[in-house]
């Protein structure tokens, strides 16, 4: 089959590359962010490292959406979510979607399955999480973190539904690739187990500035991170969503990944060190609202939110100085 990806940022390219050279998979990218794709033309591919070693330019096909004339199988949707909705519509008027193709997305957060549903019949839309962690270094400039064989991925239909062929030959594909899927049954617990994980480990590393190797050295972490979870379970279970994981390996898995991923400064921490807003509100803000549609109030996650918006407005008078 054939892959388009909307969105050549960390994640795209780190499913893209992964898919073209381990598995000779077609794939082509769209992106939107002009001194990526000026940059990928001049230097004549994306450049590639691993852990911060063996750089190396790897040839890609890369196209403003307005270009595109091909008609891939499968999209593969990686932006962040308050660049979703404009992405989308922009790719609509440039007439790049058809009723045949499928979406696949493992963005962070909760929120994007609703706007691509608006492009995709929901029975084509795979719902997907990445334990896959990526850095972006600037245009055209990508680091895979932690070592060969270690990602880990899941992925559910969204109609929750057995996988069809393409589902199956999707899930195929990303073998292949070396992306280690892991078929859910249900998407939604399967996305909220990774929202209430990037609710403790995004944030956290972002608001002191730390990658994750880092982070975990202070040895209340657990214990931080234990508060953080028994109040997503608890707005999770009152909502009826059914986490895949327990709350002690969700706990335990803190510790693994962040060894696991010593170098990595999460996602979060990529946008708020370029002055982005970040997807706090998809995440932490996501558990407080689904807690408090159910009369349950998450004051951690709550204080969270502002604490990280409060962050973002200090980048105002600490990094002009
Ligand atoms: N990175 C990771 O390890 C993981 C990320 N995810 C999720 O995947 C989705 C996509 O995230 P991700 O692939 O990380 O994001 P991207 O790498 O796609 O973000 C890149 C965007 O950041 C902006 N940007 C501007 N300047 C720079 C710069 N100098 N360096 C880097 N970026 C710049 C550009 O947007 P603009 O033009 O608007 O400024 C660009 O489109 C998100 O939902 C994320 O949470 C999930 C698992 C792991
Ligand atoms: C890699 C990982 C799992 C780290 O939290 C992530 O999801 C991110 O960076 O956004």
């Amino acid at each position: 089959m054939k892959y388009g990806f909307i969105g050549a940022g960390a994640m795209g390219y780190r499913y893209g590359v992964m898919m073209q050279e381990n598995a000779g998979i077609d794939v082509d990218f769209i992106d939107t962010w002009e001194p990526n794709v000026e940059k990928v033309r001049e230097q004549g591919g994306v450049k590639v490292a691993r852990d911060h070693k063996n750089q190396h330019i790897v040839p890609i096909n890369i196209y403003y959406p307005e270009e595109y004339t091909g008609h891939p199988d499968v999209w593969i949707i990686f932006k962040k979510q308050m660049q979703l909705a404009d992405e989308l519509e922009r790719d609509k008027a440039a007439g790049i979607f058809h009723p045949d193709q499928y979406a696949f997305s493992a963005m962070n957060g909760m929120g994007h399955f609703e706007k691509i549903e608006k492009y995709f019949d929901p029975d084509k839309i795979i719902c997907g999480t990445a334990m896959i962690a990526t850095r972006m270094d600037g245009p055209a400039d990508v680091d895979f973190m932690g070592a060969e064989n270690g990602e880990v991925m899941h992925m559910a239909p969204y109609n929750n539904k057995p996988a069809d062929e393409v589902t199956k030959q999707v899930f195929a594909d990303f073998k292949q690739a070396k992306l280690g899927p892991v078929m859910a049954k249900e998407w939604k617990g399967m996305c909220m187990s990774k929202v209430v994980y990037n609710a403790v480990v995004n944030t956290l590393c972002t608001m002191f500035e730390l990658q994750m190797g880092q982070f975990i050295e202070y040895p209340k972490v657990p214990e931080m991170a234990t508060q953080l979870f028994n109040e997503s379970f608890d707005a999770c279970e009152r909502a009826g969503i059914e986490m895949i994981e327990t709350r002690q390996e969700q706990i335990d898995s803190v510790t693994t990944t962040s060894h696991q991923f010593k170098y990595h400064y999460p996602s979060m921490y990529q946008d708020f060190s370029k002055g982005r807003p970040t997807e706090v509100d998809y995440i932490n803000g996501y558990i407080a609202k689904i807690g408090r549609e159910h009369d349950y109030v998450c004051r951690t996650h709550e204080f969270i939110v502002n604490e990280v918006h409060m962050v973002e407005l200090m980048r105002k008078y600490k990094h002009n100085n």
